[in-house]
């Protein structure tokens, strides 16, 4: 009888450890968590207190501080660290993985100075093996609740997202498949810029018509750069599009969200970040967004202002202001 697979997480963060926890539910899982005091809190209490609280993960969840010990047990690699480790995460397991493991990446961000997305750092780094990603309107804390949610495994080999989908799904986590593999990754990357909007927003105490707006607006600027930049417009009207621009906009426990608030309360951008200790990848992508807009030759006011914003160059209320010069054009200009 063949073994069963072997899924290893790299990355013992919320979502890391969460979708960690997902599949060991199903096949036998490994995380890797570089902190050696992290990886002896799950194998022994079966928590990771830092990250997600009193939540009790899966029996069959086992950690490792060894990241090699770790590369060599996947026959699937999930790469959970955040966009800007990726590369150094990655560079310390070059050679270790076997021939042609698909590998997974959570990332929601661009690589500062590459511009790169986490599926091609990951490619650059592990040439050779099928990369995609796992994205969708999928805030931690809830799905390690145990509430239900769906997700996408966008990868250009439909056979091997169709191998991949029950390694991650539950009776109450469903997975889908995509083969835009670029619409699918740059909809998690660019809601987290519209998200520190909406946070803005409500710190200045907009109103509901107001929100709408912001995310209507962030969707059609999130379509335009995608399509200019080769993604099916479609992708956008989806879970990895809207799907995950309404969950991580509407939650109060979104990262990026929370940023946005504490910036409107008064906050600075170090404040902002100390007080939230997780990982908030829309600040770090902002600017790389903007020099992508201006390759691209498109318009992306929401997102120009939130980069003002994190770059210090104007202050939430200043930068709503902004919004309101903007031009009203037509609705349905997309590119
Ligand atoms: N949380 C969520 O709800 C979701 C998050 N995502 C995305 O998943 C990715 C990971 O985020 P998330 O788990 O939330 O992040 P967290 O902030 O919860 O955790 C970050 C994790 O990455 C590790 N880490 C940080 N810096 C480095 C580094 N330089 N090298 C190696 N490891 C590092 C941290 O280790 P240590 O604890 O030792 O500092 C920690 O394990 C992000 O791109 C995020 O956008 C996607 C969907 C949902
Ligand atoms: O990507 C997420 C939900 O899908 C998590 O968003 P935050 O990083 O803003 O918490």
């Amino acid at each position: 009888m063949a073994r069963p697979v072997r899924v290893v997480v790299l990355g013992s963060g919320s979502w890391g450890t969460t979708v960690a926890g997902l599949a060991a539910h199903n096949t036998p899982t490994l995380l890797w968590a570089r902190n050696p005091d992290t990886a002896a809190e799950i194998n022994e209490q079966r928590r990771n207190s830092r990250y997600l609280g009193d939540r009790e993960l899966p029996e069959g969840l086992r950690a490792t501080s060894d990241i090699v010990e770790a590369a060599h047990e996947a026959d699937v690699l999930v790469v959970g660290v955040p966009s800007h480790a990726v590369r150094a995460t990655l560079e310390q397991i070059a050679d270790r993985l076997r021939a042609w493991v698909p590998i997974l990446s959570l990332a929601k961000g661009l690589e500062p100075g590459t511009r790169l997305r986490p599926t091609q750092v990951v490619s650059e780094c592990l040439p050779g093996h099928p990369v995609g990603l796992l994205s969708g309107p999928n805030i931690a804390g809830e799905i390690a609740d145990g509430m239900a949610a769906a997700a996408v495994v966008a990868i250009q080999d439909d056979s091997v997202a169709t191998a991949l989908q029950p390694l991650f799904a539950s009776k109450v986590f469903r997975v889908y498949r995509n083969t835009d593999v670029l619409g699918c990754e740059l909809g998690g990357v660019l809601k987290n810029i519209v998200a520190i909007a909406a946070g803005m927003a409500e710190g200045l105490g907009v109103g509901d018509n107001t929100r709408a707006m912001v995310l209507t607006r962030g969707l059609a600027e999130m379509t335009r750069l995608g399509e200019a930049m080769g993604a099916d417009p479609r992708t956008f009207a989806g879970l990895t599009g809207i799907g995950d621009l309404i969950a991580t906009c509407t939650s109060p426990a979104s990262r990026n969200r929370r940023v946005g608030e504490a910036l409107a309360r008064g906050l600075t951008l170090d404040e902002a970040l100390a007080e939230l200790g997780q990982v908030a990848e829309g600040v770090k992508t902002a600017p790389t967004v903007m020099e992508l807009a201006r390759e691209y030759d498109v318009e992306m006011p929401i997102a120009a202002e939130v980069e003002a914003v994190v770059a210090g160059r104007r202050t939430p209320a200043e930068a709503y202001r902004g919004l309101r010069k903007v031009a009203a054009g037509h609705e349905q200009d997309i590119v």
